[in-house]
């Protein structure tokens, strides 16, 4: 089991989610995400440790304070982030590597980690295919799909200064699997 955690990264719409659970559906055992944790309260079958870490608002600040998230935020009064800690359990609990879907400033934390991860970049054919897509998708409004198309050129922008170890261009989704396949089963 590669031990190393995997960084998916690349802009909205060029079909992380499309690979990641095709990747998850062909090898269920192999790969996990990490637990996040969460101020806000537990919905109805949640459960504590699987969908979220539930803390209280007090625990959440003191793990701030310890530098314990790679990334945190705050939406609508609750703070959700993820722990390095959580990444790392991936790999020694569940004995799984760890594949972390997030974007250019997730990318930027994770290297200030010691977490040692492996970089993947996706990137769509051209960006009027990935208006397409994210048109097709039928999920965004005009000024969403204007903000997520500005996003993905800071993206691809990122990705030329070779902060990936490989990217994958997501123009014929078989070969794009297979090369994600390849990169991900294949630690060096
Ligand atoms: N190789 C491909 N050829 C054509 N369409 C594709 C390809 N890969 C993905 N798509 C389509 O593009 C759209 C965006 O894909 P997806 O939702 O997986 O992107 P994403 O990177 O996960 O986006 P987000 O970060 O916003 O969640 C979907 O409708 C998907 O079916």
């Amino acid at each position: 089991m590669p031990s190393r955690p995997i960084v998916i990264s690349g802009p909205s719409g060029t079909g992380k989610s499309t690979l990641l659970k095709k990747l998850f559906a062909d090898y269920p055992d192999k790969f996990g995400f990490s637990v996040s944790n969460t101020t806000r309260a537990p919905r109805a079958g949640e459960v504590d440790g699987k969908d979220y870490n539930f803390v209280s608002v007090d625990a959440f600040k003191k793990l701030i304070d310890e530098s314990a998230f790679i990334e945190w935020a705050q939406f609508s009064g609750n703070y959700y982030g993820t722990t390095i800690k959580a990444v790392q359990d991936v790999a020694e609990k569940q004995k799984r590597t760890c594949i972390l879907d997030i974007d250019m400033q997730g990318v930027k934390s994770v290297k200030k980690t010691d977490l040692n991860a492996r970089f993947l970049f996706l990137a769509p054919p051209s960006v009027e295919e990935l208006r397409a897509r994210l048109s097709g998708r039928g999920t965004e409004t005009e000024e969403s799909l204007n903000k997520r198309l500005d996003a993905a050129t800071a993206e691809l922008e990122y990705a030329k200064t070779g902060a990936h170890d490989k990217t994958v261009v997501n123009d014929d989704l078989e070969k794009a699997y297979e090369e994600l396949r390849e990169f991900v089963l294949t630690e060096n």
